[in-house]
């Protein structure tokens, strides 16, 4: 058939003239919302989940421990777990799909090591490419049993008795942190995992709350598992996910007359590195009710501004992580040269992010040259449409980075797989529109 477009393909809103204006609470935060429903399965007593995150990967996790027979009911975005205890998963009846989710995958190849059956995981086309002997090869070294396709799914695991280790990770991924917490709550000894930098410790707090000892050194690398613990189920007000939040946040600082607050937006210091990185820029940020229940949060309000060039390294990689897109815009609008290394990472994530970006980057004519490990950007080119047909690469994150990207652009833009954001915000579109305008 011709001229019939991608089923979800969209028209993006173009330059806005009269700014972002309002106030906005983000949903609730992904890694978070995850793990609440992976630790409530595996304690005692019931969870309460509010501000959970109705997106299609966390409702990956949902159905995952459905299936692994936790019994767990929703109304709205109120999540409640009947936890069944660290021995009383069940065998599925069938492969588990873990849909576009690495962390769904990755922290349930830790728990599963560990039971007393088998299981199946597969995955979508996009998470089917991502490696995952990252995780089955130091699980290996703790006894585990996980066979792996080719490095990616399909994966069998075969629960086996775990041994304590003491391991130095080699990449720097909370998802493989917590793969490995979670083997260890299972091991016949304490386990000592050393990271390679610091990454999202909400694996580690979370689990402390449901009543896990697990310490972390003062050194914020080293951390101590006991196994056995009893844990006990919680009831977790999930914060507003900065990540989501992100894009509002360079929205509003680089579109001219906007000011948005952000309403109970998550602030751990593990994830707050485009926060950072945009105050270095020059953004205009203020924090205001500013409170700490677990994980803290804060209102955000943010203002337009004029943005300065950054450098960034892979020491500052991990906080940020998610956000590096975002960064990479803010940079296509600074008055000079930023240059983001140490970012190799992105390579693996739902897509290639370093290529898509650059690739959906320059249909903008914006100056930003490729490296292995991130990007050069010079913000003082100014952009000029190549090709107005942007795409989201089935990737969530670059679909709402380049929504962004077209509010400062006049010309009509569209994306296609639009619907590639329902696995992180569904009501981003909803979310944008209220804050314009008209
Ligand atoms: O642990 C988590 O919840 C996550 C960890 C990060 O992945 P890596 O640990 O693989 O870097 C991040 O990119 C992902 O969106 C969520
Ligand atoms: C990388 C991401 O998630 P995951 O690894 O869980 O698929 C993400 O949300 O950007």
């Amino acid at each position: 058939m011709e001229n019939v477009k991608p089923k979800s393909s969209r028209q993006l809103h173009g330059r806005l003239k009269l700014g972002l204006h309002g106030k906005l609470a983000v949903p609730g935060d992904k890694s978070i919302s995850h793990r609440g429903i992976m630790f409530g399965a595996i304690s005692e007593g019931t969870t309460v989940l509010h501000h959970f995150l109705l997106a299609a990967d966390c409702l990956s996790t949902l159905k995952a421990f459905q299936n692994l027979g936790v019994p767990i009911t929703r109304d709205g975005q109120t999540v409640t777990v009947q936890g069944v205890g660290l021995h009383g998963l069940k065998k599925p009846n069938q492969a588990l799909d873990m849909g576009n989710s690495g962390t769904t995958t990755r922290l349930i190849m830790g728990l599963l090591a560990g039971q007393s059956f088998q299981t199946k995981l597969i995955g979508d086309a996009s998470l089917s490419k991502r490696p995952m002997k990252r995780v089955s090869e130091p699980l290996a070294e703790m006894g585990a049993n996980i066979e792996v396709t080719d490095g990616h799914l399909p994966a069998t695991i075969t629960g086996s008795k775990l041994h304590a280790v003491d391991y130095h990770l080699k990449v720097a991924s909370a998802q493989v942190k917590s793969a490995l917490i979670l083997a260890a709550l299972q091991a016949d000894g304490d386990s000592v995992l050393v990271e390679k930098q610091p990454t999202r410790n909400h694996t580690e707090k979370m689990l402390r709350a449901f009543g896990a000892d697990i310490r972390t050194d003062p050194d914020d690398v080293t951390i101590t598992v006991r196994p056995e613990p009893h844990l006990q189920g919680i009831d977790l007000n999930v914060p507003g996910d900065m990540s989501s939040a992100a894009f509002f946040m360079t929205a509003a600082s680089m579109v001219p007359n906007s000011r948005i607050k952000l309403l109970n937006v998550g602030m751990n210091d593990t994830r707050t590195g485009l926060y950072e990185i945009l105050k270095r820029m020059g953004g205009k940020v203020t924090v205001s009710n500013e409170q700490n229940a677990g994980e803290p949060t804060a209102d955000l309000t943010i203002e337009s501004a004029d943005l300065k060039p950054i450098t960034i390294g892979a020491d500052e990689i991990p906080a940020v992580i998610d956000e590096l897109p975002l960064v990479a815009l803010l940079a296509a609008k600074a008055n000079g040269v930023s240059r983001i290394t140490g970012a190799g990472e992105l390579r693996v994530k739902e897509t290639d992010r370093i290529a898509a970006i650059v690739e959906e980057f320059q249909k903008l004519g914006i100056a930003i040259e490729e490296l292995e490990d991130g990007f050069v950007i010079d913000g003082r080119k100014p952009w000029h449409v190549v090709d107005p047909h942007l795409d989201s690469h089935g990737d969530h994150r670059i679909g709402m980075v380049m929504a962004v990207a077209a509010l400062l652009v006049d010309q009509p833009l569209t994306l296609a797989a639009a619907d590639s954001i329902n696995i992180s915000y569904p009501e981003f579109f909803d979310d944008l529109d209220a804050l314009i305008q008209r």
